[in-house]
């Protein structure tokens, strides 16, 4: 199939994000993902894990379509990646996917209620308030639109980078260590607040995590080991994927 700009295409799945045999190379020599091909369904979480230097944030940075992989095709909301250009690759960037940092990536300048404004602003899109006021009330922040990011802790400033995520209903939300900044008690508010959108909104999350508790929360959990999948796990618990990072890191 020979696919064009802004190309739909069809998957049989129901994956929001489709990776098919991609392989990233930098600088020419470094192969940080090596024929990965994997999906993420609709309404599903899926964390990412793997040793240090396995390809995680590779993968996720090519998912998001923030990267282009060097080989293969990698589909998100329908679209595939590698055959659009600037600015559309932008624009499906924005319309379509959430981010979440460890460093939160929050506007000082702005208050709380333009951050959480600020990706649909750049998009063009006429925000959705009564939904941001919405999302803002779920992850606890009612009432604090007016605040600067400077005047909240750093969990709440974790949930204000989850509710700018959520504000724009993406097709999907990627997560990198977005619990990494955080205290255990404060990790857990935000991965309960993340699994909660999943499970009553049908949100998408994909999510690199170093920390086997916090992939305990997802649906399922993909390993990378030098930029090839490395198995999987479904409904995971804490100890089965710290033994599975035990084995891959031996
Ligand atoms: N921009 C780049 N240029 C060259 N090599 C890179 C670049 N980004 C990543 N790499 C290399 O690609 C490989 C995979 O890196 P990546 O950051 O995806 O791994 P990771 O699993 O996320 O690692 P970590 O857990 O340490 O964050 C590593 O060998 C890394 O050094």
């Amino acid at each position: 199939m020979v696919l064009r700009a802004g190309t739909r295409v069809a998957t049989t799945t129901a994956d929001v994000v489709w990776l098919d045999d991609v392989t990233k190379v930098y600088a020419g020599r470094v192969r940080a993902l090596d024929g990965v091909t994997v999906g993420f369904a609709r309404g599903s979480f899926t964390a990412v894990m793997g040793p240090s230097g396995s390809g995680k944030s590779t993968l996720l940075h090519c998912a998001a379509a923030l990267d282009l992989p060097t080989g293969g095709r990698v589909v998100l909301a329908g679209q595939e990646v590698g055959a659009l250009r600037e600015p559309k690759l932008t624009a499906v960037r924005r319309r379509h996917v959430g981010f979440v940092f460890q460093s939160f990536n929050l506007v000082d300048a702005l208050s709380v209620w333009d951050n959480v404004l600020l990706p649909q602003r750049f998009a063009g899109v006429r925000p959705d308030k009564a939904w941001a006021r919405e999302v803002l009330e779920r992850v606890g922040l009612g009432g604090r639109e007016r605040s600067r990011p400077g005047e909240l802790s750093g969990g709440q400033q974790q949930r204000v980078a989850l509710a700018r995520a959520l504000a724009g209903r993406p097709e999907v939300i990627f997560g990198d260590e977005p619990t990494g900044a955080l205290d255990l008690s404060t990790g857990r508010e935000v991965l309960g607040l993340l699994r909660g959108f999943v499970d009553a909104h049908a949100a998408t999350v994909v999510m690199v995590t170093h920390d086997p508790a916090a992939a305990a929360w997802a649906d399922r959990v993909v390993f990378l080991a030098d930029g090839r999948l490395a198995g999987e796990l479904a409904a995971p618990t804490a100890q089965q994927v710290a033994a599975r990072m035990t084995e891959l890191t031996r």
